[in-house]
């Protein structure tokens, strides 16, 4: 067994140890290639590791990543002092603005003065991480898209029916085939683990719990297989695939998540690279661990955690692959983040099983259109030639009335993102769990005032799609976070 102090001693760029889980792994060769640049390995040459390695990287990646040769074995670790809530880098005391996010923390609303998916983001922004906020708010650019996913449903009014016997709700449905209690799933978003150290288990248990579909991320901060494990043995779970420009990898990750039970394969169709995310860029902390896709050194290398783990992507994904997936699977088909109607038909024309009218929730293209415009366009169109495959929206769903909209359009169900990540962030499982409660009571409450009682009855001839002026959004406008150069300034 090593002693800390012999770790310690290696702590340069050319002679680089450090410690993960109480094990020493020397990183001198891998130093340079590391995806999230050097320099942040160089801050912890020498000491403990853990706490900036968990967020970012599944637990499998030095087995995966870093030669045998390099594992140097267990580490004696120094008696750790008895466990501080806060383990505080003797040499970097905490700055006033951490200190205030621990006093927001001790001063939390609890769970029964959460009323809305709104509170949880108002109460993420003053208690997480600048970093893991910055990481899950950021959209790209000038953050248009971002608001637009959400005011795109202030433009879509109902026309509820009254003296209709709304005794019994039932907001069952199905999607892709499998009986589900509500007609929203918890979409796919990565580094779950900067949230709240269980991560995607988090989502997966809460998800169980209320009967909610989880797609699992492939960047998911957990091992998939802890996320499956820790989920119900009738639980529905889908998987969301970044395809691997190496076909292989891909194959055995498509394969391992139909064996484990995943019902629906859901490609992201809308991220050949990332986009801007100018909050996460901002965050200092990733400043280091950024590195842009491909190796152009000249390229701008402050691109925050999401350029650090996505340079395995394949640019050159086509249609034309879609033929060599459905030759390796028998999971549903789903293509996520559709953004034109052009190739939605493409998608129906070619038997895909369903499509997510998506924009990866603003975080890539600036003015990409609101999925719900697209909805409305749409779907008289897929209707009008006999549509076959399901249609799924992501994008700014906060309310069941948004969920309600999407649903009467034609959607089979709405995926929803950051309000479950604040939910999990804030308060943990049970946050997450209250998350669906509130979407749940305030979709029987709708479905009552719109004079519907099942699913079913949910159609175009129930809302109003004429576009309308925009009041400002008084609640959403309170809790978005403003971009302010180049730190945060909480108000
Ligand atoms: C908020 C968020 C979204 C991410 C996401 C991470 C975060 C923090 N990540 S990302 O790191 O690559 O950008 C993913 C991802 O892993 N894969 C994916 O398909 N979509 C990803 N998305 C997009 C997500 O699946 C939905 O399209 C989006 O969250 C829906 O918008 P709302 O957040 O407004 O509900």
């Amino acid at each position: 067994m090593l002693d800390f102090e012999e770790v310690q001693k290696h702590n340069t760029k050319d002679d680089c140890w450090v410690v993960i889980h109480g094990k020493a792994y020397d990183v001198s060769k891998f130093i340079d290639e590391h995806p999230g640049g050097s320099a942040i390995i160089l801050k912890y040459a020498g000491k403990d590791a853990t706490k900036v390695f968990d967020p970012v990287h599944p637990p499998d990646t030095l087995e995966k990543y870093l030669g045998k040769e390099f594992h140097l074995g267990e580490v004696k670790m120094p008696e750790k002092t008895p466990k501080k809530e806060y383990d505080d880098d003797p040499d970097e005391p905490p700055s006033q603005e951490e200190l205030q996010r621990r006093l927001n923390i001790a001063n939390m609303p609890d769970l029964a003065q959460i009323y809305n998916l709104n509170d949880f983001e108002f109460v993420a922004r003053y208690t997480m991480n600048k970093i893991a906020w910055a990481y899950y708010l950021s959209g790209c650019d000038d953050e248009i898209t971002l608001r637009e996913n959400h005011l795109a449903f202030h433009r879509v009014f109902f026309k509820p029916k009254v003296l209709v016997d709304v005794t019994n709700v039932d907001l069952r449905t199905k999607m892709l085939g499998t009986e589900v209690e509500l007609p929203f799933y918890i979409t796919a978003t990565a580094l779950g683990k900067l949230g709240h150290p269980e991560g995607e288990r988090v989502l997966a248990r809460s998800a169980g719990k209320q009967g909610v579909i989880q797609m699992i991320p492939t960047l998911a901060s957990c091992l998939f297989d802890e996320i499956v494990d820790e989920s119900l043995p009738d639980q529905t779970q889908w998987f969301q695939l970044y395809v691997n420009k190496d076909r292989k990898v891909c194959r055995e990750i498509v394969e391992h998540a139909e064996r484990r039970g995943m019902k629906g394969l859901f490609i992201t169709v809308d991220a050949p690279q990332l986009g801007r995310r100018e909050k996460d860029m901002r965050s200092k902390n990733f400043e280091d661990l950024s590195h842009v896709q491909g190796d152009d050194e000249e390229a701008d290398r402050s691109q925050g955690a999401a350029r650090a783990i996505l340079s395995f992507i394949d640019t050159a994904l086509q249609w034309s692959d879609l033929e060599w997936f459905r030759s390796i699977t028998k999971m549903p088909l789903v293509l996520k983040g559709v953004q034109r109607i052009d190739d939605a038909l493409k998608a129906d024309e070619m038997g895909i099983d369903g499509i997510v009218l998506s924009n990866h929730g603003g975080r890539q293209l600036e003015f990409s259109p609101p999925p719900l415009e697209l909805l409305i366009e749409l779907m008289p169109i897929l209707k009008k030639r006999g549509l076959k495959m399901e249609v799924y929206l992501d994008g700014g769903v906060r309310r069941a009335t948004d969920v309600l909209k999407a649903l009467c359009l034609g959607a089979k169900g709405v995926g929803i993102g950051r309000p479950f990540l604040y939910a999990m962030s804030t308060y943990g499982d049970e946050g997450v769990y209250k998350a669906i409660q509130v979407l749940r009571d305030e979709m029987i409450m709708c479905m009552r005032l719109m004079g519907a009682t099942k699913i079913s009855d949910l159609d175009e001839s129930m809302i109003d799609v004429r576009r309308r002026e925009v009041v400002e959004d008084k609640l959403f406008g309170k809790v978005y976070e403003e971009l302010e150069s180049p730190a945060f300034k909480l108000k």
